[in-house]
């Protein structure tokens, strides 16, 4: 049996990072980049027109001599002094323009072109945002949607990324049902959903969530078939008939690194690695236990999985809470970190109303602070 924060601190700490491997930018939102990017091309990657008006050369007036749209290679032939051309924002500005003189502060007659130019030239100079070659996306971040737009901007089409860690969901039990009411005696799955949630939001994906019957050979068969790096096992986790997942496990020499917390709820959860290297993380059935396994173990195993940090929040907590003298309660909070009351580990109702659960160690009283979890 391990402390909740030594539980927690294995499962982040245990793991090391999935291997890297080249994606391409627009599919690496989401992912952590393994190496830094740099610039392939600057930006602007040419010398552009930011308005819309008319490319000037010399002192005015100016004889305008064509037009040039976004979109060409090249702005067209070098600008003689005196000379103008219409430009479009985005079109390449040609040589020997000194600015570009918006059509609101021009004055055209026939191909005449009279104006002000005003103290800024209206245009972009190549690489004035971004020289080629600088760091576009470091490495350990997550690469967020608007981090990979920049780095398209930057010419960067392919990224090194942690690959992310897929997970297996064994949902055991006789009783469960994972689609449709459950009749008498069954009752119906709550745990697909919340897997599938914390896993997206600690970088991996649920790759396959299968009912497994209270059998060993069935869940010995499901556990050996699972093909990721991750395989969540939901009930089967404590000393009952039909709880044979520690069984199971023995029978495939499987290391234990968590076998037991000392936290209420959640006690019977476990962390175990198979000797091929696939993790097994074990989530009590009681609804509300395995929510709190699933944040002390499963997340943070897949952050480091998927090499994202994990860092725990504190905030002062107030209220009262049926406290544990040798190990920490686990309890639903509000995003100002007031307990709520009545929490039993077998419902999610308290939790569903919660923003975050709050892990108070034995001495813990109201006003101090405590880490916290995120409600999924
Ligand atoms: N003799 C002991 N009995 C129990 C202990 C113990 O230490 N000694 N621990 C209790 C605690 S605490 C928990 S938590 C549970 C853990 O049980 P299991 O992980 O073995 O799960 P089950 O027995 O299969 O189910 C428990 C409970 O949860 C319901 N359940 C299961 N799966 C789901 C699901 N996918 N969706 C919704 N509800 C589910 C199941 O119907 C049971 O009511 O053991 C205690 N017993
Ligand atoms: O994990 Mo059990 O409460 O602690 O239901």
């Amino acid at each position: 049996m391990q402390s909740w924060h030594a539980a927690y601190a294995i499962a982040r700490d245990t793991p090391a990072p999935l291997p890297a491997e080249p994606t391409p930018t627009a599919g690496a939102v989401g992912r952590v980049a393994a190496a830094p990017a740099r610039a392939r091309s600057a930006v602007p990657a040419f010398d552009t027109a930011a308005m819309d008006g008319y490319a000037i050369a010399g002192p005015g007036p100016w004889t305008l001599s064509g037009r040039i749209l976004a979109g060409p290679a090249a702005g067209g032939p070098a600008l003689a002094a005196g000379t103008a051309v219409e430009i479009a924002t985005g079109a390449v500005v040609p040589a020997g323009a000194e600015a570009v003189l918006p059509y609101e502060c021009a004055h055209r007659r026939g191909q005449t072109v009279t104006g002000a130019v005003g103290p800024r030239d209206h245009i972009r100079r190549a690489g004035a945002d971004v020289p080629a070659g600088d760091l576009v996306v470091p490495a350990g971040r997550v690469v967020t949607a608007t981090g990979a737009a920049a780095a398209l901007q930057a010419g960067v089409e392919q990224l090194w990324t942690v690959r992310p860690p897929s997970v297996t969901l064994l949902v055991t039990g006789d009783e469960v049902v994972t689609a449709g009411p459950p009749g008498p005696g069954q009752v119906r799955d709550v745990f697909t959903g919340l897997v599938e949630a914390v896993g997206s939001r600690a970088g991996g994906h649920v790759r396959d969530a299968r009912h497994v019957p209270d059998r060993p050979d069935r869940l010995r068969t499901c556990l050996d078939a699972a093909t990721t790096d991750v395989v969540v096992v939901t009930g089967a986790s404590s000393a009952g008939a039909a709880d044979h997942l520690h069984t199971v496990l023995g029978t495939r020499d499987a290391t234990w690194h968590v076998c037991g917390v000392a936290c209420r709820p959640g006690h019977p959860q476990g962390l175990a690695t198979l000797p091929d290297g696939r993790w097994v993380v074990s989530l009590p059935g009681n609804p509300y236990a395995g929510l709190v396994a699933a944040l002390t173990l499963l997340e943070p195993l897949l952050r480091a999985l998927a090499g994202r940090p994990a860092e725990l929040l504190r905030m002062p907590v107030t209220g009262t809470a049926r406290l544990v003298p040798d190990g920490v309660r686990i309890a639903p909070a509000r995003h100002d970190g007031t307990i709520l009351p009545g929490t039993g580990s077998g419902s999610l109702h308290v939790a569903a109303s919660a923003d975050v659960l709050v892990v108070l160690p034995s001495a813990w009283t109201s006003g101090a602070e405590a880490d916290v979890l995120v409600v999924p």
